[in-house]
């Protein structure tokens, strides 16, 4: 039965059916449910109910940068495309270059990108978003240029219900100038005003508190939409369907079956322009304390009540909350270095101009981490994450116990590690989940070897995976909050890993040099032996 859960904005609604009498699908059906009293109740959202009376306004605030090139009006295209926004929206870009509208589209235009490129009618109907983006050039602690921003969202709205959604694609430093100046002079008079936050939230505890606290002064928490984009992506969005919806993987989903779970992101490039920013927070900031934690969290949570964004994010917290505090011993880091392959030089971490010589922030590092419950008691979470390393790639390797007094062990030698049934959800790149099982190999002898069984989305799937960031605008614009974070989420994750940052830092604690394009500091591989694991080697199973 092909089932899908499509855009709910405009004419795609319609199609959205609960299936009905299939007690199997009751998750499923309680998602459709719940998309068809969204849908009823569109009205309290602004722009459901008579279309023609409400518009959205999405203003982007940054717009020059390179966030907004790379990926929010690519993100904002394709939803056009796939006809997902509402009928009536305007596109804002605000920055302080100088710029005219023409000059924003020919932006917009010429850095475009996305996976509509190939599509049929791209050209045409890009001339309609771009018909459909403004700018307006301003300084971010400007009330009054706010204001006049203000004036030209007023006349597109033309006395219509005003729903406005602003994303701050800029510089955290500037962040509190910017929505103050929003909510005082640019919100909206009779619909919804909701911001998007793009990350850092902070860089401990404290900063970050301060800056919900500040964000607080102008916004309601509902107001609020901290990006987190690795929620939008679809492997991790199927983590819950995958473990909930399928008997066979939940009932295993304990301490009685895992051995360890590894989360693992690595990319094979540098800080490369971004070095500025990454001095000021390093990798665990960048990449564990956010992406990977929040697919723990995710992965480890208890059922939720409910697929409601409050039930989720009540079981996410639960989660973080019964974290270990993590030890500076099971923190490994590193540094890429220069390296000389093929000729060509890889540059340092250092090399960067914006990096100071002496800089000790790590581009790598690699935790154990616990949850102290009932469910995780002594299985180490392990997570990896660097820059300028062998290879790209995201995912989640769950390794299972070895099969107690295996009648097989015989016929698959000493290294019982490798025969462990291990669960990989390849998050990206080339998306899969495939299932590492032992099989006899067919003939008269009795001969074991390794097998997957593989879902493989490229080859299951002609539908092609939207980028992460279209998923989330959609869901802000239509005011789900199921995949962004709530401030004690936020204040659990930095709980966890306030402390051993600081030790880190206090101490000084020299990263271990790596090669550019290597695996990594050997010491992730200690750190992993003394918990018994052997880290997945990513991406290595890409191969159908
Ligand atoms: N780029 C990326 O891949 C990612 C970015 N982010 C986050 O998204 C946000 C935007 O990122 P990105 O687009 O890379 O940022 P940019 O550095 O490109 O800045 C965006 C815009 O902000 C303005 N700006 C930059 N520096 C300052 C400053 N010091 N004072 C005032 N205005 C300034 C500039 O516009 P103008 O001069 O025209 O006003 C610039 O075009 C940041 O919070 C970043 O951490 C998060 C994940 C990934
Ligand atoms: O948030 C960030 O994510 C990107 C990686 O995102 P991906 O979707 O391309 O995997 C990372 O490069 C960047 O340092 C970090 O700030």
């Amino acid at each position: 039965m092909a089932m899908e859960y499509e855009c709910i904005v405009g004419a795609a609604a319609a199609s959205v059916a609960p299936v009905e009498n299939d007690t199997d699908n009751k998750g499923l059906n309680d998602k459709l449910s719940s998309v068809t009293s969204l849908k009823e109740s569109l009205g309290e959202f602004g722009f459901a109910k008579d279309e023609n009376e409400s518009i959205v306004s999405v203003t982007i605030v940054g717009a020059s940068g390179d966030l907004a090139k790379k990926k929010i009006f690519p993100a904002l295209f394709a939803l056009y495309y796939e006809g997902c926004l509402p009928k009536n929206f305007t596109i804002y870009g605000y920055a302080r270059s100088k710029m005219t509208d023409a000059d924003l589209r020919n932006m917009v235009s010429k850095t475009l990108t996305c996976r509509i490129d190939k599509r049929e009618n791209c050209n045409e109907k890009m001339d309609e978003f771009l018909k459909r983006c403004f700018y307006h050039s301003g300084q971010y602690d400007s009330q009054e240029n706010f204001a006049a921003l203000d004036k030209k969202l007023k006349e597109h709205e033309g006395g219509r219900i005003s729903n406005r959604l602003y994303y701050l694609s800029i510089p955290p430093n500037i962040f509190i100038d910017a929505v103050k100046c929003a909510s005082l002079s640019a919100s909206s008079g009779n619909g919804w005003t909701r911001v998007i936050v793009e990350k850092p939230f902070g860089r401990d505890s404290e900063s970050s508190a301060a800056l919900t606290k500040s964000l607080k002064q102008y916004l309601t928490e509902d107001q609020i939409f901290r990006i987190d984009h690795y929620l939008g992506k679809e492997l991790v969005e199927n983590l819950s369907v995958l473990r909930f919806s399928n008997l066979i993987f939940e009932p295993l989903w304990t301490r009685q079956y895992i051995r360890n779970v590894q989360l693992i992101f690595s990319e094979d490039f540098g800080t490369e322009g971004r070095g500025g920013y990454f001095d000021n927070y390093g990798i665990i900031r960048d990449i564990m304390q956010n992406h990977l934690l929040q697919i723990l969290a995710l992965f480890a949570m208890e059922t939720p009540v409910s697929l409601d964004a409050e039930d989720i994010r009540n079981e996410k917290v639960k989660v973080l909350r019964s974290m270990r505090p993590i030890r500076l011993e099971d923190v490994v880091i590193g540094q890429y270095k220069s390296h000389t392959r093929g000729g060509v030089t890889y540059p340092a971490y250092t090399d960067d101009k914006t990096v100071p010589n002496d800089s000790l922030t790590p581009t790598f590092a690699a935790a154990a981490l616990f949850i102290d419950n009932a469910r995780w008691d002594g299985v180490p979470f392990l997570m990896k994450a660097g820059k300028a390393l062998h290879n790209k790639g995201a995912e989640i390797r769950v390794q299972f116990r070895h099969v107690p007094g295996n009648l097989y062990n015989r016929n698959i030698g000493t290294d019982l590690d490798r025969a462990t049934n291990e669960l990989v959800i390849r998050v990206q790149p080339d998306e899969a989940i495939y299932l590492k099982i032992n099989n006899k190999v067919p003939g008269l002898g009795m001969r074991l070897d390794r097998s997957k069984l593989n879902l493989h989305y490229a080859a299951r799937y002609s539908t092609e995976i939207p980028d992460a960031y279209e998923r989330l605008l959609l869901d802000a614009i239509e005011g789900e909050r199921r995949l962004f974070i709530r401030s004690d989420e936020l204040d659990a994750a930095w709980s966890l890993f306030t402390p051993v940052l600081k030790e880190l830092e206090e101490k000084k604690i020299i990263p271990e040099y790596y090669p550019y394009g290597s695996r990594g500091p050997v010491g992730a591989h200690y750190l992993a032996a003394r918990y018994n694991v052997r880290w997945g080697d990513l991406g290595v199973d890409i191969d159908q």
